[in-house]
């Protein structure tokens, strides 16, 4: 007899099947003694709960609402295996510095366990319409914020992953060592397709690696997708001609239609392109679809994360950006924008470190203060590479390579189109920059406190990247992060 079979004869007595309404956690979705169990998926919400509301009968009906309950009871459960199917709230905590004697109300962490059973095997979509489905509007919490998942190996394996991965993308552009440079063509909106493939061109001949279209560039009236396409392809032929190296464009193939995607797609292939791009607002299966275009067609795929701070910036409801940076691994994007810490955009050094270690590591451990609530094991999918990107120049280059390492895409935007002395410029100083930093680091110096130093003694022999210091150098942008850690590490608290 099966597990599923053995639930159903053996189903729970009749008085908690009678008609009517009872709590949650007398339904079975609250359960302290419950051990998850390997391949269980594990969701950590943070809840805050209605005024009156018990904190474990806000988990459990966060349990309930995401797994198999509504509001009253049924008795077509008992034709179930509803023991298995029902998800667990197991433990609840009080968020640290929450509740009574602090300036913010009472939150809590609430962790719960789903049988894998519950979810389509190798769907985004399925896995979501679950755990940030109907629950986000109940009721009976205030709030509801998705922190953390931990996604068992059985699960992974039923997925993707990155269709090319960190390191077949570096051997396709053979470029090791250092991060990778690129830069966002702007303005953004209204260039003809002539004048943005020139700048393009004049951003690769001068040293960058990549360029990239903005998110909002699509198919407009004054550039249609097929001239952008062509431009953009022959400054990336000319600039590899020119330069001797592999050079990218991200073509954005983003569309209204799944169809126009792939048309778009498959006419980019055709012109040679290595990469494309999609912005995350098509959506899970969208993504999931082209993810498999892209390995069909070795091409690496690069995700904008456009629209994700609608959801993801705020600390009490929505969901945490590492859900997406997870998500996103499982459905097979190659490139991610994670965050600068240092740029014009939302990032806490300690949640941005959170993120590139989910995206890179092939295993994670927990690491409350990274916001990394659970042992992550990746089963071997492959590693994304984050892009930070947002406000950064080449002032910045020690502090970019200190908090992001080496496996990244440092794109600057406005901190190439902007440069006095033209585009190409622009690419330059931030070449010579990073070229300055790396050698620095690799020869042992402390990189990061030397940092100035070391780029105005590079800038000596490059009157771009002088131009770039004098312009921005003093440029930052020193703001309160409003996503920031929960558990600080004991070091920083003391300081
Ligand atoms: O256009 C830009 C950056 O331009 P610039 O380099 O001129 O600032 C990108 O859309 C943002 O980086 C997105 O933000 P994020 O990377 O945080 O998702
Ligand atoms: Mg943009």
């Amino acid at each position: 007899m099966s597990a599923a079979t053995s639930q159903r004869v053996t189903g729970n007595t009749n008085a908690r099947y009678k008609s009517g309404v009872i709590p949650y956690k007398k339904m079975g979705y609250w359960q302290p003694d419950y051990v998850p169990k390997d391949s269980d998926v594990i969701a950590l919400f943070r809840i805050t709960p209605q005024e009156n509301v018990d904190p474990e009968e806000a988990a459990a009906a966060v349990a309930g609402e995401s797994s198999t309950a509504t509001w009253t009871v049924v008795w077509t459960d008992r034709l179930t295996a509803c023991e298995l199917y029902r998800a667990k709230a197991y433990r609840v905590d009080r968020v640290p510095n929450t509740g009574p004697g602090t300036k913010t109300e009472a939150q809590y962490f609430a962790y719960i366990a789903y049988d894998l059973d519950l979810f389509e095997p190798g769907s985004i979509a399925n896995l979501t319409a679950s755990i940030i489905g109907n629950v986000f509007g109940f009721k009976a919490v205030k709030a509801l914020r998705l922190e953390d998942m931990r996604i068992p190996v059985a699960y992974l394996k039923t997925f993707q992953g990155p269709a090319t991965g960190i390191v077949v993308e570096r051997e396709r552009l053979d470029k090791f060592g250092r991060p990778l440079l690129g830069a966002t063509t702007k303005p953004k909106l209204g260039l003809s397709g002539r004048n943005y493939g020139r700048v393009v061109y004049e951003a690769l001949k001068g040293g960058l690696d990549f360029v990239k279209d903005d998110e909002n560039i699509n198919s407009q009236p004054f550039m249609h997708w097929r001239d952008r396409f062509l431009y953009c392809m022959e400054a990336v032929n000319k600039a590899s001609a020119a330069t001797g190296e592999v050079k990218g464009h991200y073509l954005n193939v983003t569309a209204g239609t799944m169809e126009d995607m792939y048309e778009r797609a498959d006419f980019a292939k055709e012109l040679g392109t290595g990469i494309i791009m999609i912005d995350l607002v098509v959506g899970y299966t969208a993504i999931q679809s082209m993810a498999k275009w892209a390995r069909r067609n070795d091409v690496i795929l690069h995700l904008h994360r456009a629209g994700n701070s609608t959801y993801s910036r705020q600390k009490n409801h929505g969901m945490n950006f590492r859900v997406i940076c997870k998500w996103m691994r499982m459905a097979g994007v190659d490139h991610i924008h994670a965050g600068t810490v240092v740029g014009k955009l939302e990032g806490d050094p300690l949640m941005i470190k959170g993120f590139y270690d989910t995206l890179r590591e092939s295993h994670t451990r927990q690491s409350l203060e990274h916001g990394l609530f659970f042992e992550q094991d990746w089963a071997s999918l492959n590693r994304v590479m984050p892009v930070a990107s947002g406000g950064i120049h080449a002032g910045q280059m020690h502090q970019l390579i200190h908090y992001l390492g080496e496996d990244v895409v440092l794109q600057f935007g406005g901190g190439t189109i902007g440069h006095p002395m033209g585009i190409q410029a622009g690419a330059t100083a931030n070449r010579v920059a990073l070229e300055a930093m790396i050698m620095a680091r690799n020869e042992g110096r402390d990189y990061l406190r030397e940092g100035p130093e070391i780029l105005q003694a590079a800038a000596r022999h490059c009157s771009p990247l002088k131009a770039a210091l004098d312009t921005w150098g003093d440029i930052t942008f020193n703001y309160e992060s409003t996503d920031t850690a929960d558990f600080v590490p004991t070091a920083t608290a003391s300081a």
